[in-house]
């Protein structure tokens, strides 16, 4: 691929415009596993859903139209599920989020 400096441009100009929508993904995302947590400490479940995970792994994945990215797609939905994980965690401890 023989890119220009404006065509460049461009394409780090729509991955800005993804990585928005990806921030704020984000954190809706987080704001429903803050209110998952809220559940698990009043129900007394543990934050960690092995069952869950799998499930979410394997018809999210499924959504996927290039399947050769699939390790790639896992890689970072695990990451994602990890971090939701943490933010659980530090709601239950009642430690400070902001
Ligand atoms: O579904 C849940 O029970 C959640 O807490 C959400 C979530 C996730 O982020 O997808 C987080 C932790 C669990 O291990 C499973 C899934």
């Amino acid at each position: 691929m023989d890119l220009n400096e404006s065509e460049l441009n461009d394409l780090r100009n729509n991955i800005r415009e993804i990585d928005k929508d990806l921030v704020s993904l984000f954190e809706k995302r987080l704001t429903l596993s803050k209110a998952v947590a809220a559940y698990k400490l009043k129900a007394e479940k543990p934050i960690f859903d092995e069952a869950r995970e799998e499930k979410n792994i394997r018809e999210v994945s499924e959504l996927l139209q290039h399947v050769s990215e699939k390790q790639n797609f896992i890689r970072w939905y695990t990451l994602l599920m990890d971090i939701s994980k943490d933010i659980q965690k530090k709601l239950i401890l009642g430690e400070k989020d902001d």
